[in-house]
């Protein structure tokens, strides 16, 4: 008996100073495994299994991997699952072709990794950014003050009674820098925000602050699809959710003119590669945020922006209505709980 702990003292010891180089290459290794890969290189030693541990961990703490100016902290009182795993994006991008295999991010090393400043470069918005081409944009140097044209011309969507559904913000083709007041949906995520995990609807993004009416909450990031390419990603995910409870997030955004008539149709697929605009679940009843797509001088595609459509609580879910109801034999089972709730779930029928 007495041999026996020895052996496990001395084996504990032994792993123990192997941590050094050892846990620094773990270090260096782990936040780039997938969930699956992680649990099985934690079979494989206690080193490794506590290693694997704090990254799921760290994971956990934060959703937008520092790519946001907050963390967005994941918390699941239901089951064991600790964090929902896809690559993050700040701002939608195209992704050509998509080689999903080869597509990695690290995420849950225990470096703090640079979090952007108030104004974070939206590095992922250059993929879609048009250069040449006839740019409108404003011609300040600087936008400060009231003489400045850019103060107060239409960004930042839901204000006033009537939401705007298009709003122009200034962009990479106007001579005004980050400080401009017409960048209100470009500084990233800015309200503290959780994902909380419910039984029925799965992740849910919820409010862990109040939200005045009006505030820009977040973005609707993924990747931009050509119409062919979503109608087959539909496909995929209505086959994989009725076999295994599967939940995608590819939003069809439809540009409207003045008309009435459709004259744009932008597919974004947040299921693989994402932000946290990707958790916010559909209410009926049209729940507490606006959808507005935000123009930017000098960017070929417009970005789909979540605005507060009424003051929200701290504690309150985020929602947003998917669009209209379609009935389908398939159609999955809502559960946002409006006193108007159709019961099903409204789906593109692309
Ligand atoms: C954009 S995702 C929202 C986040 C999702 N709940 C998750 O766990 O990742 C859309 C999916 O969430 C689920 N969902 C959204 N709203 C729902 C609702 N009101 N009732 C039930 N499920 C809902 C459906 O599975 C849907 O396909």
């Amino acid at each position: 008996m007495a041999s026996c702990k020895r052996r496990q003292q001395v084996g504990e010891e032994a792993e123990a100073a192997d941590d050094g180089p050892f846990s620094r290459c773990a270090e260096l290794i782990l936040p780039w495994l997938t969930p699956r890969e992680l649990a099985a290189v934690a079979m494989t030693s206690a080193s490794l299994r506590r290693a694997s541990r704090s990254v799921a961990l760290r994971r956990a703490s934060d959703a937008a991997r520092g790519l946001e100016p907050l963390p967005v902290p994941f918390l699941n009182a239901v089951e064991s699952l600790p964090y929902a795993y896809f690559l993050y994006t700040p701002s939608s991008l195209v992704l050509s072709p998509p080689h999903d295999a080869l597509l990695r991010q690290p995420w849950g090393s225990s470096r703090t990794p640079a979090r952007p400043a108030a104004f974070p470069g939206r590095p992922s918005c250059e993929a879609v950014d048009m250069v040449g081409g006839v740019v409108l944009g404003c011609d300040c140097e600087r936008c400060e003050g009231d003489d400045c044209a850019c103060w107060g011309g239409g960004g930042g969507g839901g204000q006033g009674e009537e939401a705007e559904v298009v709003v122009s913000e200034c962009g990479p083709g106007c001579g005004c820098g980050p400080e401009c007041g017409n960048r209100a949906s470009q500084r990233g995520v800015e309200v503290r925000l959780k994902i909380v995990r419910d039984e029925k609807k799965g992740w849910c993004l919820f409010a862990d602050q109040a939200i005045e009416k009006g505030r820009f909450v977040c973005e609707y990031a993924g990747e931009f699809l050509t119409t062919k390419e979503a109608r087959v990603r539909q496909k995929e995910y209505d086959e994989l959710a009725l076999s295994q409870g599967f939940s995608s997030a590819l939003l069809v955004v439809r540009e409207h003119l003045p008309s009435g008539k459709a004259c744009l149709r932008i597919n974004i697929d947040a299921t693989k590669v994402g932000n946290v605009g990707r958790f916010i679940n559909h209410s009926c009843d049209g729940g507490n945020l606006s959808t507005v797509l935000v123009r930017s001088t000098g960017a070929l595609l417009p970005r789909l922006c979540f605005f507060a459509s009424k003051d929200i609580r701290e504690g309150e879910e985020l929602s947003f209505s998917y669009g209209e109801i379609r009935l389908r034999s398939n159609g999955l089972q809502c559960y946002c709980g409006a006193s108007n709730c159709f019961g099903i779930l409204p789906s593109e029928l692309t």
